[in-house]
């Protein structure tokens, strides 16, 4: 791309095509790559562009199935979208190895949303509090009137909290309206009652209201899973006492937790993707309450049973809807909730915490053993074949190659090409 202007006036209502031809002029005529976005597979041009602004195409992420998966007693398939190879892989092996102990046990807080009001300028921010909570009745009702459906199936306000802050710009009042949003993520519905609210609130308290917005620290929302992976299945009680050491390693230090969780959140993420919902709220979320309590640290904790297995256990906050945003609207979200068989909000969110930890077994796994490479290398080998410019059955052979010879670069990709290519 040149570095032509970005401003361009009438792209938002251009056609899809239109903007397309845009593009492929700034791309030097290149037919190739408006080929490529004119093919949407099964999501329409016409849903495309009513989901976001100014669409030109779609991003196809790969769909995969993770198996093996048992939560709660129930057998299930697991759609994930990821583009990084050995994420599917691992939660399989994962799952595999802790069937006979039956599986994923998980539970779930609730699907409680926060709404956070923000109330500036008030000299006795005390009094404000107390008058708020005061009446919290009042506010119950208003929250119900503004979606009285929720409130029918079995959702609505559930409780009312009033904080100070201290912050260098003066006192603050934060209200947080804790709302059962049932089956939805619930963000369009909170944010309308904090809308609605908060002029009450500044009328009561003669505060100027700001922010009315959910909080993605969604620590009423907790999914949790636990399982435990028999000694003899992974390796034996050295395996164990490995893996045990590297978890301590992210309790200890947040460098090592940053990765812990990354890749908690490659399962947790691909599940979040292939059902529609927003994996920015989900990562938000599980990073925030991740820094809880002073230091960032891991999601998951383990330790050795009295039997010297190996229990592991997640706990996170999952915001996640089967209803709302792009769920009921995206063909393949839809699929992929049919897939799972999921009737519920609480549902997804106990079978993706599952996937979560099934991640991090796997990781920890492979890194208290043959380190990362080994499993994970083996399996991208196929995409540095392709990076190199191996097709067809090359491809194969050359990520074979690259297996074989224990290093899987681009630089020994384009050396085991030339070799097959008789070069
Ligand atoms: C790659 C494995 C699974 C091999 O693990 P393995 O034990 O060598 O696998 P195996 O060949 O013995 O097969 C055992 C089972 O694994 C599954 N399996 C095995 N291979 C496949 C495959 N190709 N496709 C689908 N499933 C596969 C499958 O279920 C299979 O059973 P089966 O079905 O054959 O009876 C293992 O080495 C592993 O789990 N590695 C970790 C991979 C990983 O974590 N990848 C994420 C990317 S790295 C990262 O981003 C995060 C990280 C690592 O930094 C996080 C951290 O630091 O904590
Ligand atoms: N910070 C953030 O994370 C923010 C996220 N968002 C976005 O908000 C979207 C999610 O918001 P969300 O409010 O969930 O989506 P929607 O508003 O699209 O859908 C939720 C609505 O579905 C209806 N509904 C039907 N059946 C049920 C049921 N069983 N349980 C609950 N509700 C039901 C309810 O509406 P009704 O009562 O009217 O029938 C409910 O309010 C995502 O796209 C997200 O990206 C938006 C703003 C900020």
């Amino acid at each position: 791309m040149t570095d032509t202007t970005s401003r361009l006036p009438g792209f938002a209502t251009a056609s899809r095509q239109e903007r397309l031809g845009v593009l492929a002029e700034r791309l030097g005529g290149n037919a190739e790559a408006l080929s490529l976005m004119e093919h949407l597979g099964p999501v329409e041009g016409e849903l495309v562009e009513r989901m976001i602004e100014n669409a030109i195409g779609v991003m196809p992420v790969p769909l995969g199935l993770a198996t093996n998966m048992m939560v709660d007693g129930r057998e299930m398939l697991v759609p994930m979208a990821t583009e990084e190879s050995s994420v599917i892989a691992a939660v399989c092996n994962s799952a595999k190895r802790c069937r006979a102990t039956g599986g994923f046990h998980t539970s779930y807080a609730g699907s409680l949303t926060i709404a956070q009001v923000q109330l500036c300028g008030l000299s006795d921010p005390q009094r404000a509090r107390l008058e708020i909570l005061g009446r919290a009745e009042e506010i119950r009702a208003m929250c119900d009137e503004v979606d009285p459906q929720l409130t029918e199936l079995g959702g609505g306000l559930r409780d009312l909290e009033v904080r100070l802050l201290n912050t260098r710009a003066g006192d603050m009042v934060v209200v947080h309206l804790v709302v059962d949003t049932r089956d939805a993520m619930g963000a369009n519905a909170v944010n309308t009652m904090a809308e609605t609210v908060a002029p009450v609130l500044a009328e009561w308290t003669g505060a100027r209201p700001l922010l009315r917005i959910l909080s993605n620290l969604a620590d009423r929302r907790l999914a949790r899973a636990r399982a435990v992976w028999p000694a003899a299945e992974i390796g034996g009680a050295e395996v164990v006492e490995a893996m045990l050491l590297g978890a301590e390693f992210a309790e200890a230090d947040p460098y090592r937790a940053a990765t812990h969780n990354k890749g908690i959140m490659n399962g947790i993420s691909a599940v979040v993707l292939a059902t529609g919902n927003d994996t920015r709220a989900i990562e938000a979320g599980a990073h925030a309450f991740a820094a809880q309590g002073g230091q960032y640290g891991p999601l998951t904790h383990w330790e050795r049973t009295a039997e010297g297995d190996l229990a592991g256990t997640i706990e996170v906050p999952l915001s996640l809807g089967i209803v709302g945003g792009a769920t009921r609207i995206h063909p393949v979200a839809q699929l992929c909730l049919k897939i799972l068989g999921t009737d519920s909000a609480e549902a997804l969110a106990r079978i993706t915490a599952a996937v979560g930890l099934a991640q991090n077994f796997g990781a920890l796994r492979a890194l208290a053993t043959d380190g990362i490479q080994k499993g994970h290398m083996a399996l991208h080998a196929q995409n540095v074949a392709i990076t190199v410019g191996a097709t067809g059955d090359e491809v194969e052979q050359v990520a074979a190659a690259l297996r074989a010879g224990g290093r899987v670069t681009e630089a020994e990709g384009r050396k085991a090409l030339e070799k097959l290519r008789g070069g």
